[in-house]
């Protein structure tokens, strides 16, 4: 049963809906930019479920004017989104293009005009090519190549960006990029996923150092974390939920919040677990300024010794609901996780920088889309988000996954988490009914 009663959130809670480049803007050689990772990966034969890349995508780099009118119909205050690192650096280093950086100009100076938040994250997941085939992540020398782009944009963009994100999702870049092979760059190597988690993190605390250098705003990190639920009450099943609480949701945490990795992780890659040094460690530990969540679903752990770490399976709950992406819809999750983010990282100030849901919904019709499962996801989290600040975690904003319907990695374009419909044959855009739900909980500031 939904709850009736109605709520409502603090005065200046900041509502939003996010994408990201690779995702969305379609155009990837445009004006001088150069491959991604992800252009070189989705071009690989079978690497894409239904052979989609991101070639056209949403076309966002073209149609970007239409989608600000679009972000205004719904009311959105902010607007989450990713630079295109490659469209900014074709080599990843060195070379600035210009034409890269005026289009993210537009699309600024569009959302100011519409007094839409710009909420600009500096790396989701399209590494450029070029710096790929230099190891990419591996290569300790990434930081600071992620350190010297950062710079750029604080110096070029910085005074039309308020909120800024270092990474969105690292544990994504590790888990499905080079432990399972699943994303770019397809690797599978229990070797080199805990040196690309530290890089990425040491890339982040420099991209922070270079922020407080020159940048304006706030700027943070963006996890994805997942509560894990053992499928029994035997030990084994007690260890390896424990096991994947600190894979997924302790590893990147503890390591800038604590300056420590999870015990556990040495122990489940064993002689793969490399020594860091201390110096490392204390650079991790650089401050920044809110926590960017991802929160989707939870997981029901069992021991499943014969898997790569965290040596564990995900077990189906008979009855649950679940999303077209094979995820639990679980709101109360959501409490938890924002919870237990406040009681074990000393209640740093934080945003929902994505929360949505894949389901099939039916071809617009009458320039409608049903879509009633999305409206009651949303619904239920947006009460349990609520439900935390009820409980003191300082939350102080919400970004709905997603604004568009749009390229979702290795699934391709089947699985469609938009508050707005893409027709990919016409690129004609129609608002669904959860926009419209989202729409009024912005303009109510509640539900
Ligand atoms: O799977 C849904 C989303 N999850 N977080 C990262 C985004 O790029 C995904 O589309
Ligand atoms: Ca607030």
């Amino acid at each position: 049963m939904t709850d009736s009663s109605s709520i409502r959130f603090p005065d200046g809670f900041l509502w939003g809906a996010a994408t990201s480049a690779y995702q969305v803007e379609g155009s990837p050689l445009a004006d001088g930019a150069g491959p991604s990772n992800w252009h070189h990966f989705s071009h690989q034969p079978d690497a894409i479920a239904d052979g989609g890349t991101g070639d056209v995508a949403c076309d966002h780099y073209r149609r970007y004017e239409e989608d600000v009118a679009l972000m205004r119909q719904l009311g959105l205050q902010a607007y989450r989104f990713s630079v295109s690192w490659s469209r900014i650096l074709p080599e990843g280093r060195g070379r600035i293009n210009p034409a890269g950086l005026d289009f993210y100009r537009r699309l600024l100076d569009r959302l100011l005009e519409a007094g839409i938040q710009p909420c600009a994250t500096l790396f989701h997941w399209d590494l450029p090519q070029a710096l790929q085939e230099q190891g990419g992540w591996a290569n300790r020398d990434s930081a600071n190549w992620f350190a010297d782009y950062a710079h750029i944009l604080f110096r070029e963009l910085g005074d039309k960006v308020p909120l800024w994100a270092t990474l969105n999702e690292p544990w994504v870049v590790v888990n499905d990029g080079y432990m399972h092979g699943v994303h770019a760059p397809g690797h599978r190597s229990l070797d080199e996923a805990p040196w690309v988690a530290h890089n990425l993190l040491r890339a982040h605390a420099l991209g922070v150092q270079a922020f407080r250098a020159d940048g304006q705003g706030q700027i943070g990190l963006v996890v994805n974390l997942e509560p894990k639920y053992a499928a029994s009450v035997g030990p084994d099943d007690a260890a390896a939920m424990s096991r994947a609480h600190a894979y997924m949701n302790r590893w990147f945490l503890d390591g800038v919040m604590l300056g420590s990795y999870p015990d556990e992780l040495a122990e489940m890659f064993g002689q793969h677990w490399p020594r860091f040094d201390l110096a490392d460690m204390a650079l991790l530990l650089e401050p920044f300024d809110f926590l960017g969540i991802n929160y989707y679903t939870r997981s029901v752990n069992r021991d499943a010794p014969q898997n790569p770490p965290p040596h564990a399976e995900s077990v189906r709950q008979e009855g649950a609901e679940y999303t077209e992406m094979g995820w639990e819809v679980f709101p109360e999750g959501l409490t938890r996780t924002l919870q237990w983010v406040k009681q074990r990282y000393g209640d740093p100030p934080i945003y929902i920088t994505e929360n949505g849901a894949a389901f099939a919904d039916p071809p617009a019709h009458n320039g409608r889309v049903a879509d009633p499962r999305r409206v009651e996801y949303l619904r239920g989290h947006l009460r349990a988000a609520h439900e935390a600040i009820r409980l003191g975690v300082n939350l102080k904003g919400y970004f709905a996954w997603s604004l568009l319907d749009n390229f979702e990695w290795s699934l391709g374009y089947a699985k469609t988490f938009g508050l707005v419909q893409v027709d990919f044959s016409s690129q004609r855009r129609t608002i669904k009914d959860s926009g419209y739900f989202y729409r009024d909980v912005i303009a109510r500031n509640g539900l």
